[in-house]
């Protein structure tokens, strides 16, 4: 190939491997409940959760169930951008499947969005460092490691040097799913073991009468520990359904 024809070819431009892009909604979950939010969830996961935990995506990565090439499509960083933009909301938040799958196509959409006055959260299994280019003024990682309940090792789970360099990042909190009291000890395991710092429970349900269920069995012992409580807001006012 010489000289000129290389100039002709334009730069590839970065895709991402989209599930869904929706809003405007509100941020179900975290520090940031209750925010007016634009949400894009992207495709793929490198874990398996299921059992007593059960994914809320599982069409993000599920080929066991779901066919990924109808469930996701591949689209232009721009044209994500562009459509992120025009729901004009404070919080774009970015989920998944595990959104740090694909962190670095990712670096020049973050950018976009905090320099247009976007907030940006990242909810994230912690099994993934965040690249710097992410750790900016504006951007925070609800990180939400999973528990023996999720049916897989821990060594598949718990990844010790992404949850440190998380901690250190100083843009992260810690959002542990559970469904009893018993999971709280398991936290407290992980959150002694790795200086997971603030901890939000969870309480796991997709039909709001199972969340208020758990919320108020694990409430006394969250408090007792500490640590804060969040919501599924979505689901309370929503259930499961997608979208939303
Ligand atoms: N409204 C709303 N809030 C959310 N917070 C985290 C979500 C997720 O699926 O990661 C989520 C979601 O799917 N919907
Ligand atoms: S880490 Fe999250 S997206 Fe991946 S399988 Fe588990 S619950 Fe689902
Ligand atoms: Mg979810």
């Amino acid at each position: 190939m010489n000289m000129q024809t290389r100039a002709v070819i334009p730069p590839r431009e970065g895709n991402l491997i989209v599930a869904e892009l929706f809003g405007p909604t509100l941020q179900g979950e975290g520090p940031s409940l209750g925010t007016h939010a634009a949400f894009l969830r992207l495709s793929r996961c490198n874990l398996t959760c299921s059992e007593r935990m059960p994914c809320d995506s599982p069409y993000t990565w599920d080929t066991t169930r779901f066919d990924l090439r109808r469930e996701s499509s591949r689209r232009s960083i721009t044209g994500v951008g562009d459509e992120l933009l025009l729901l004009d909301t404070a919080l774009v938040v970015i989920t998944g499947g595990e959104p740090l799958i694909q962190q670095k196509q990712l670096v020049p959409l973050v950018r976009r969005l905090v320099d247009a006055n976007r907030r940006v959260e990242f909810e994230t299994n912690g099994t993934f460092t965040p690249l710097p280019e992410l750790l900016i003024e504006g951007v925070r990682f609800n990180v939400s490691p999973k528990l023996s309940n999720a049916g897989m090792s821990e060594s598949l789970r718990i990844v010790p040097e992404a949850l440190t360099a998380l901690v250190g990042s100083g843009r992260a909190v810690f959002k542990f799913v559970a469904s009893e009291r018993s999971d709280l000890d398991e936290i407290e395991d992980l959150v002694q073991r790795y200086g997971l710092s603030p901890v939000y429970v969870m309480p796991e349900g997709r039909t709001p009468d199972a969340v208020i269920t758990r919320a108020r069995e694990l409430a006394d012992d969250v408090i007792a520990r500490g640590w804060s409580m969040t919501q599924r807001l979505h689901v309370l006012l929503w259930s499961d359904e997608r979208g939303r």
